[in-house]
């Protein structure tokens, strides 16, 4: 890992990877145990899986409840997105604030998102592929979400491609958060 930045939200952070181009195109490493560990970050990932979407499309926001909460890492393997991540945790100094990147393939950049955050994106080009490794396995029971308009995100709009779940899911307001 080049460089680990930093956001507002404590424990969410934005990791700058080398990336090697040539003339046969790019190489990228998204995760090594060691340079988490020495960071700090959690590395125990135990599922990974990509979705791929269209332009226009929002996901989210989502996240796990304890039990079953994980570490997120977030990556673009092709296109652009908006991605978005909203602190859920009732201590913490930013707890209903959220913080937005600029996330894509071309920029190499990856997102850490820890326990206790909902997890968002909006797709910016004509195709996305997004990549996440998660540190506890997917529970249907505790997979959950709050409502993208409860979020005040400037860029996100009711013409947005959305699931009938996502459309369906408490507002930030309502949402009795499970984190401390
Ligand atoms: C997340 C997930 C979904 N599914 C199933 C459920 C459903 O039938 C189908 C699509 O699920 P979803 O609509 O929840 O997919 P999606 O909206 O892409 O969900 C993702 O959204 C982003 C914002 C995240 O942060 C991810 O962690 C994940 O929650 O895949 C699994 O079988 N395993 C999984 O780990």
């Amino acid at each position: 890992m080049k460089t680990l930045r930093k956001t507002k939200i404590p424990g969410v952070y934005e990791l700058i990877n080398n990336q090697f181009n040539d003339q046969r195109g790019s190489f990228v490493k998204k995760f090594h145990e060691n340079d988490f560990e020495e960071n700090g970050l959690q590395s125990d990932f135990k599922e990974q899986y990509f979705s791929v979407s269209k332009k226009g499309v929002f996901r989210g926001f989502h996240f796990q409840t304890p039990p079953e909460d994980h570490v997120k890492l977030v990556y673009c393997v092709q296109g652009e997105v908006l991605d978005i991540v909203v602190d859920l945790r009732k201590s913490s100094p930013t707890f209903g604030l959220y913080v937005t990147f600029d996330l894509s393939a071309e920029e190499g950049n990856s997102i850490y998102i820890p326990k206790g955050c909902a997890h968002g994106f909006f797709v910016k080009s004509e195709q996305a592929i997004l990549v996440y490794n998660v540190t506890t396995v997917y529970s249907p029971i505790h997979d959950t979400g709050i409502h993208w308009s409860s979020v005040k995100v400037p860029e996100l709009n009711s013409e947005m491609i959305i699931s009938e779940r996502d459309n369906h899911f408490d507002s930030l307001e309502n949402y009795k958060s499970p984190f401390n």
